[in-house]
C-alpha cells in the first residue's frame, strides 16, 4: 500500500451525482473507481438473460457464484464485463433499472458481492460508490460522503443525460422509477440504503458538479493534508 493512500466512500441514491464526482476524484487522486451498482447490474443483466425469476434468492445466489465480474478501468471511467464480455452499455437499459433493486435486495448477494468488492479496494487508494459502502463495504473509510438532493432535481439530471444520449425519456416516469428503486433500497433489510453515522452529507440539488466534487476534496485534504489541491 502507497504511504497516505486512503479510501473514500460515496454512497446516496439513484442518480444523485456519486458516479460523476466519484471519478472526477479518482481521477485528481490518481485512486482506482469502483462502481459497485454495475456489479449488481450486470447480475441482474444475467439473470435477465437466462430467465430467471428477481425475486427467486436461491437462483440469483447460485447464478452468482458462477459468475465473474470484473470492472476494469479505462479512459473515460469503467469497462464493466461480465463472464469476459463487455456490458458496460446494457447494464444501463431501463429493463435491468427497472429490475436491479429486486436482486440487490437479497442477503447472501450482498454478501458475495462485498466480499469482492472488499478484495477490489484492500490496498486502498479507492473512491468507491454505492448505497452500503460506508456502512458496510468500507466501515473505515477515512473519508465517507453521502450525496442527495431533491427528487424533482434527480429526474431533471437522468432525463438530461438520455437527451444527451439520444434517449427518449419522459420525466414523470423517471421521477417515478427512481421513487420507487429508492423505497426499495431504503426499506430492504439487508444493508439498506442509509447515511452512516460518521458520513458528511452534502445536498448537491442547487450545486454544480464541479462545486460538489471540490467540497469532497476539501474533506480529502483533511485526512490527507492541503498538498493535493
Ligand atoms: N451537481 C450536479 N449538477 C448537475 N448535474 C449533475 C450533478 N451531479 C451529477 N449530475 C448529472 O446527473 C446525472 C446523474 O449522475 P450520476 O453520477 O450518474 O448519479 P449516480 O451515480 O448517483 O446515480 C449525470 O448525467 C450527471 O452528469
Ligand atoms: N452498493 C450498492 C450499489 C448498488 N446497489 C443496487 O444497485 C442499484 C443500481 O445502482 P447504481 O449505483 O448503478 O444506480 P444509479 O443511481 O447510478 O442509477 C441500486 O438501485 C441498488 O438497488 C446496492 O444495493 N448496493
Amino acid at each position: 500500500m502507497k504511504e497516505n493512500n486512503i479510501a473514500i466512500a460515496i454512497d446516496g441514491p439513484a442518480a444523485a451525482g456519486k458516479s460523476t464526482v466519484a471519478k472526477i476524484i479518482a481521477e485528481k487522486l490518481s485512486y482506482i473507481y469502483i462502481d459497485t451498482g454495475a456489479m449488481y447490474r450486470a447480475l441482474t443483466l444475467k439473470a435477465l438473460n437466462e430467465g430467471i425469476n428477481m425475486e427467486d434468492k436461491d437462483a440469483i445466489v447460485g447464478l452468482l457464484m458462477n459468475t465473474e465480474i470484473n470492472l476494469k478501468q479505462s479512459f473515460d471511467g469503467q469497462m464493466v464485463l461480465l463472464d469476459g464480455l463487455d456490458v458496460t452499455k446494457e447494464i444501463r437499459y431501463q429493463d435491468v433499472t427497472t429490475r436491479v433493486s429486486y436482486v440487490a435486495k437479497h442477503a447472501p448477494v450482498r454478501t458475495e458481492m462485498v466480499k469482492r468488492q472488499q478484495e477490489m479496494a484492500k490496498n486502498r487508494g479507492v473512491v468507491m460508490d454505492g448505497r452500503d459502502i460506508g456502512t458496510h463495504v468500507l466501515p473505515n473509510a477515512e473519508v465517507k460522503i453521502f450525496l442527495v438532493a431533491t427528487v424533482v432535481e434527480r429526474a431533471k439530471r437522468r432525463y438530461e443525460e438520455n437527451v444527451k444520449k439520444g434517449i427518449a425519456s419522459n420525466i414523470e416516469i423517471l421521477k417515478n422509477e427512481i421513487e420507487e428503486r429508492d423505497r426499495i433500497d431504503s426499506n430492504r433489510e439487508a444493508s439498506p440504503l442509509i447515511k452512516a453515522s460518521d458520513a458528511i452529507e452534502v445536498d448537491t440539488t442547487s450545486l454544480s458538479i464541479i462545486q460538489v466534487a471540490e467540497r469532497i476534496l476539501d474533506e480529502v485534504a483533511k485526512v490527507k493534508g492541503p498538498k493535493l489541491k
